[in-house]
């Protein structure tokens, strides 16, 4: 019994606490981080997650000594033996996390090289890696694809400073172009930057080490390489997407979780869509409580980059559409094909109707994409259970909470990826009083 496979029984609110620790999309890149440092870095709060250990052995393999601090959630990482690794070490890593591309700059400043595996991840579009080649070309590194990953070398020596301009705010660049500039020699100016708080936290973090890094208005960054870096102590910024979900969780099982460790200043977007959808919530000092004010009510969202409504908050949000009074419109603008979790509810009873090249349906506050794809959700509709595969991760967590929701047992399978963003899950699912068995 691995926790795979979980037998659900729905109808049962969910009630209690659960905490969050430090975010998956901030914790892993501080990891990789720790490579640029001379001596060693200690993270706090870091997540038991599945990125987490990808992360983990990928830095032990190039020779970093990774040890568990007192505090439970501590990492120190001590990079003074960083060497090159096996290619067969590296090709273990392939397909488990979209982390790896980030250790191009840090390998690159520290060994003149970098093999870098396939890479993982959620598959909810193509997710290609073109803004992070064309910006480490511009630093001065050749990129050469291999049948398996990628090698990357400076024949210049050390990687210089460079003008950049993203495409989109991507926030894996824009922690790649970071991660680069900050021992890069020169200035690097970079624009249309990603200003997710986890990049900020990381640019703390960064400056921590000795970086000197401002972030000027309208999306600009400007970073002036240094020749070294120390290593930091750094408590991870919380997990506003695991928040997210919880606080969804108890709006469509029409429930009450205290979310231990949220907070309001990173949430804001999510909370206003959140009380428009009929969602009540408390913030308190330690933490934001969540329960619905009422009905659920219908509401438009456009998902999209910082201060945007996240793309990754959506899902969760969906099947407490479900049960809104009237119709709701989900348009995702980030990624190409975010919405085959549906097709799960829709199984269960819902009425959701997907299309796939977007809506043009009126004034929009987010620009159209051209990837773009929307949802629409008339509800209420009851959920039955059903018997379902969980896709990725977000989409999985709406999976278990579509369940949750239900009349009657669904069987659902592939829970293991939630472990790739949802700590100690089931414990957390047990402790608000969900009713499940483990069968597999
Ligand atoms: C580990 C991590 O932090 N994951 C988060 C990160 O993913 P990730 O960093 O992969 O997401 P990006 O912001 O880079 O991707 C946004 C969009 O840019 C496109 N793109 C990106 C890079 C590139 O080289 N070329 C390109 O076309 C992507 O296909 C996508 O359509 O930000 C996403 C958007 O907030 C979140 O959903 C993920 O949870
Ligand atoms: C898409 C996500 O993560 P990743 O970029 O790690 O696949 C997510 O957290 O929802």
């Amino acid at each position: 019994m691995t926790g795979d496979v979980l037998a659900i029984r729905g109808g049962r609110p969910l009630r209690g606490r659960v905490d969050v620790k430090g975010a998956k999309n901030l914790a892993t890149k501080a990891m990789v981080a720790a490579l640029l440092g001379e001596d060693t870095s200690v993270l706090r709060d870091v997540p038991n997650l599945s990125d987490v250990a990808v992360v983990r052995s990928l830095l032990e393999v190039h020779g970093v000594r990774v040890t568990e601090g007192e505090e439970a959630g501590t990492l120190r990482l001590d990079p003074s033996d960083v060497e090159s690794a096996h290619m067969e070490e590296i090709d273990a890593h392939a397909g488990a996390s979209r982390i790896p591309i980030l250790f191009c700059g840090p390998l690159l400043h520290r060994l003149g090289q970098a093999f870098i595996p396939d890479l993982g991840g959620c598959r909810i579009g193509d997710r290609p890696i073109d803004f992070h080649l064309d910006a480490l070309r511009k630093f001065g590194a050749t990129v050469e694809k291999l049948p398996s990953g990628i090698r990357l070398s400076t024949p210049g020596g050390r990687l210089h400073g460079a003008n950049i301009h993203l495409p989109y705010p991507s926030v894996g660049a824009t922690e790649q172009v970071l991660l680069t500039a900050v021992r890069a020699e020169g200035t690097t100016e970079l624009r249309n930057a990603a200003i997710e708080p986890e990049i900020m936290d990381l640019i703390a973090l960064l400056q921590k080490m000795g970086a000197i890094i401002s972030y000027e208005p309208n999306r600009v960054i400007l970073i002036e390489g240094v020749e070294k870096l120390r290593g930091y102590d750094h408590r991870s910024i919380f997990d506003r997407n695991e928040a997210a979900s919880w606080a969804s969780a108890a709006l469509a099982t029409d429930g009450e979780i205290f979310v231990g460790g949220a907070k309001q200043q990173e949430m804001l977007t999510f909370l206003n869509v959140f009380r428009k959808a009929g969602g009540w919530f408390d913030i308190q000092e330690d933490g934001i409580l969540f329960r619905r004010a009422g009905e659920i009510q219908p509401v438009v969202v456009e998902t999209d980059v910082h201060p945007g409504f996240m793309t990754d908050w959506q899902q969760p949000l969906v099947v407490a559409l479900t049960q809104a009074n009237g119709r709701s419109v989900v348009h995702e603008t980030v990624y190409e094909n975010r919405m085959g979790f549906t097709q799960a509810l829709v199984k269960m009873g819902a009425d959701i109707v997907v299309h796939p090249h977007g809506l043009q349906d009126g004034p929009r506050r987010v620009a159209r994409r051209e990837l773009e794809q929307a949802a629409v959700i008339t509800g209420p509709t009851p959920l039955h259970g059903a018997d379902i595969v969980v896709p990725d991760l977000r989409g999985g967590y709406s999976h278990v909470i579509a369940a949750l929701t239900a009349t009657g047992e669904s069987k659902v399978s592939g829970v293991d990826i939630l472990s790739r963003g949802y700590e100690n899950f089931l414990a957390k699912l047990d402790a608000l009083g969900a009713d499940f068995d483990v069968i597999g």
